[in-house]
């Protein structure tokens, strides 16, 4: 849980091993979640590897977060210099 992931580690975490999102500061493996998710498998496999704090805010509430972070989340997001 601890762990830390520039966004290129998070770029390479894209398939059925692992497939990390990041969503704030959380990193999230949504790999074994695919097949639960409400929404759907697809909309979130085009998510994979990527940023989805915008697509995730503007679809769920707090609430799904407190409730499936802790089960899916790996790490945290490195800050990185913002060039
Ligand atoms: C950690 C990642 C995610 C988790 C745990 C998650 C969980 C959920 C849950 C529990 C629901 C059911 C609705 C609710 O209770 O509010 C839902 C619905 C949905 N999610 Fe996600 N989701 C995640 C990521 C995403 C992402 C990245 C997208 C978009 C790219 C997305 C798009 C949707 C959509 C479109 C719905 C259906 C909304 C509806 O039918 O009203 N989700 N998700």
């Amino acid at each position: 849980m601890s762990k830390q992931f520039t966004k290129a580690e998070v770029a390479q975490h894209k398939d059925e091993k692992g497939m990390y999102i990041i969503v704030d500061s959380g990193v999230y493996d949504i790999a074994g979640f695919l097949d639960d998710h409400p929404g759907g498998a697809k909309i979130l496999k085009r998510m994979a590897g990527k940023d989805a704090t915008k697509q995730f805010w503007k679809y769920h509430g707090k609430s799904v977060l407190e409730k499936y972070g802790p089960k899916l989340q790996v790490g945290t997001l490195k800050e990185e210099a913002k060039l």
